[in-house]
C-alpha cells in the first residue's frame, strides 16, 4: 500500500481548473519532487493534500485513511507535515520555542494539572524540554536554542521550519520550494539536510522545486506538472530527456 494516494484530484477556481484530473502515488521512504513552470498548479496540489483546500473531486489517502474534508491539524496527526514557500515561523518565539510548539502532542498532563503545576507537568515539559534540545542537535542548531527565530539568518530559518515540521513525526514531510531565496552555499546545505532527514529519519519526502540542480540531485522520482495536468512521471534521467518536459520548460 502506497503511503500517499492521490487519485484524479481536482480544484476548480470558479472558471480556472488549477488542477485537473492529478494522481500521484508515494511508498513509504520515497523522495518524489514535483517540478512545473510558474502556475502549473503545484502548490495547490500541495494545499489539497495538507487539508488548506477540499479537492473539488478526486480522492487522497494518507497512510489508507482519506483526509479529503480532513482539517489540516487532523492531517498532520495522521502524519503529514508540511513546510511554506514564504517561510512561516512564530518569528518572536524562541528557535526551542518553535520546536517545542509542534511537539506538544508528546505531552501528557491535562489542563489542570498543567494549571497548578502538578509534578506531571513539571515531568513532561523537562522531557519536552531535553527532547527538544535532543532534536536541535541534529540538526546542528541546538546554539541556536534560545535566538529569536527572527534573527536566525535565512537560511537556518528554512532549516527550523523544516526541524518544527518533523518534530511532529510525520510520516510524509512536503517541502514547498525550500531552496527559495536561497544562495548557492545555503541550497548547498539544504541539500545537505534534507540527506540528513533521509538517514535519521524513516519517512517519505515530496518536495516542490524550482531549482533543478536540487530537484536533479537528490530526487529518486519526478511528477511534472503543466497546466493542472501531469505531463510525467519518471526518474530524473528520464525526466531530463521527455521531450514533453524539454518542450514545457524551453517554450519550444
Ligand atoms: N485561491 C486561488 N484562487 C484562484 N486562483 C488560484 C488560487 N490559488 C491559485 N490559483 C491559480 O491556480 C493556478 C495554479 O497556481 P499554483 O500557485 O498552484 O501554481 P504553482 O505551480 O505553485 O506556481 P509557482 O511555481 O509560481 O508557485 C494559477 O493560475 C493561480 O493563479
Amino acid at each position: 500500500m502506497a503511503l500517499l494516494e492521490a487519485t484524479n484530484i481536482c480544484m476548480q477556481f470558479g472558471g480556472l481548473r488549477a488542477v485537473d484530473n492529478f494522481n500521484l502515488s508515494i511508498d513509504e521512504h520515497e523522495l518524489v519532487g514535483l517540478i512545473g513552470p510558474n502556475g502549473a498548479g503545484k502548490t495547490t496540489v500541495f494545499n489539497m493534500l495538507t487539508g488548506v483546500y477540499a479537492p473539488t473531486e478526486g480522492n487522497i489517502k494518507i497512510d489508507g485513511v482519506s483526509v479529503v474534508g480532513k482539517k489540516p491539524y487532523e492531517i498532520v496527526r495522521i502524519g503529514a507535515a508540511r513546510t511554506f514557500q514564504n517561510i512561516r515561523l512564530f518569528k518572536d518565539l524562541t528557535v526551542l520555542d518553535n520546536i517545542k510548539i509542534a511537539y506538544h502532542h508528546e505531552l501528557k498532563y491535562s489542563t489542570l494539572e498543567g494549571i497548578l503545576r502538578l509534578p506531571r507537568y513539571w515531568a513532561d515539559e523537562k522531557k519536552a524540554h531535553k527532547a527538544c534540545l535532543d532534536f536541535l542537535k541534529i540538526f546542528d542548531m541546538e546554539d541556536y536554542a534560545e535566538t529569536l527565530a527572527k534573527n536566525l539568518p535565512y537560511g537556518k530559518q528554512r532549516k527550523l521550519e523544516i526541524a518544527r515540521a518533523l518534530a511532529t513525526k510525520p510520516k510524509i514531510l512536503m517541502l514547498d520550494e525550500p531552496a527559495a531565496g536561497m544562495n548557492p552555499q545555503e541550497t548547498h546545505e539544504l541539500m545537505e539536510t534534507i540527506g540528513l532527514i533521509r538517514k535519521q529519519f524513516d519517512i517519505a519526502i515530496l518536495l516542490i522545486e524550482h531549482d533543478m540542480h536540487l530537484v536533479m540531485g537528490i530526487c529518486e522520482r519526478i511528477a511534472v506538472l503543466d497546466y493542472g495536468k501531469i505531463i510525467a512521471v519518471g526518474t530524473p534521467e528520464e525526466t531530463r530527456n521527455n521531450p514533453d518536459v524539454i518542450r514545457v520548460y524551453l517554450g519550444e
